[in-house]
């Protein structure tokens, strides 16, 4: 069966895009994997399958490169806004989603964050602005669900932080039973903040527009930076708009790498 699809990418956090609007396309948690894989498949760390809905311009299912489809991705809905056009909703596991492309920027609304245990979700009940658990040097995260569950470490240095061996662990961890990304993050000054991510369901990614969202909310949050804040993460900067009460607002590029065809069957 051949699809088209697009690859896209926001600050190098890449994406296999099939339009399925005018005619379905079956994504399994096999042939997601077998697409994902860099080596033998087409490549990404997320699949992203556009779909009709009856209450938005389009509905969006966001497969990770391990096959699990999950709730929310940043970087995507700046990419499926850019490729729907103009101004566009979303509807997604996460929630409704709105946003508009403004030439190579586009700024999605992505609802509002939540706090409680249990929506993160987390096992047992416990403060989320500073939890009292640690893995080795990284301790006392904070945690936000920003339509997908995230765990921010407030660090000195991102980049003295072994998160490629610390980040599968605190994935894994039984307290967070949906698993979880793991953020870690520097405040350089109270508008700039620097970010590097371990994603649920992927490992270390260029960028996570997510993270950064779940990082400038948990930043605020605790009084460290004010609002609009850039977050800096290795793929790039993305600006963070957010007050208690507000949806969140994330501004940052789109890119259309290529399009082309591929034969579904051969994945399985
Ligand atoms: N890259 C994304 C987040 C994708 C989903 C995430 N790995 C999860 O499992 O929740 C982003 O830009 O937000």
């Amino acid at each position: 069966m051949q699809v088209r699809f697009h690859k896209m990418h926001g600050l190098g956090n890449d994406f296999v895009v099939i339009d399925a609007r005018a005619a379905p396309v079956e994504i399994t948690e096999r042939r997601a994997r077998a697409l994902a894989d860099r080596k033998t498949g087409v490549g990404c760390d997320q699949l992203i399958l556009l779909e009709r809905s009856d209450i938005a311009d389009a509905r969006m299912r966001i497969f990770n490169a391990d096959g699990g489809e999950v709730e929310a991705c940043g970087n995507a809905t700046r990419c499926v806004v850019s490729l729907l056009g103009g101004t566009a909703t979303i509807e997604s596991l996460g929630g409704m989603l709105e946003g508009t492309s403004i030439g190579d920027q586009v700024s999605v609304d992505l609802g509002e964050p939540r706090f409680e245990w249990d929506a993160i979700p987390l096992a047992y009940a416990m403060d989320t602005r500073a939890m009292p658990v640690g893995w080795e040097e990284l301790e006392s995260p904070a945690a936000v669900n920003v339509g997908n569950p995230h765990v921010i470490f407030f660090v000195p240095e991102t980049d003295a932080v072994p998160l490629d061996r610390l980040g599968p662990l605190i994935e894994t961890d039984p307290l967070f039973p949906a698993r979880i990304n793991v953020n870690v993050a520097s405040v350089d000054d109270r508008g700039n903040i620097r970010l590097r991510v371990w994603e649920r369901g992927v490992g270390l990614t260029d960028a996570c527009g997510t993270g950064a969202c779940a990082t400038a909310v948990a930043a605020i949050r605790a009084g460290l930076v004010d609002s609009p804040v850039t977050v800096t993460l290795p793929g790039g900067p993305l600006t963070i708009d957010w007050a208690p009460g507000r949806p969140i607002r994330m501004t940052g590029p789109a890119t259309h790498v290529f399009t082309a065809e591929t034969d579904l069957s051969r994945f399985g």
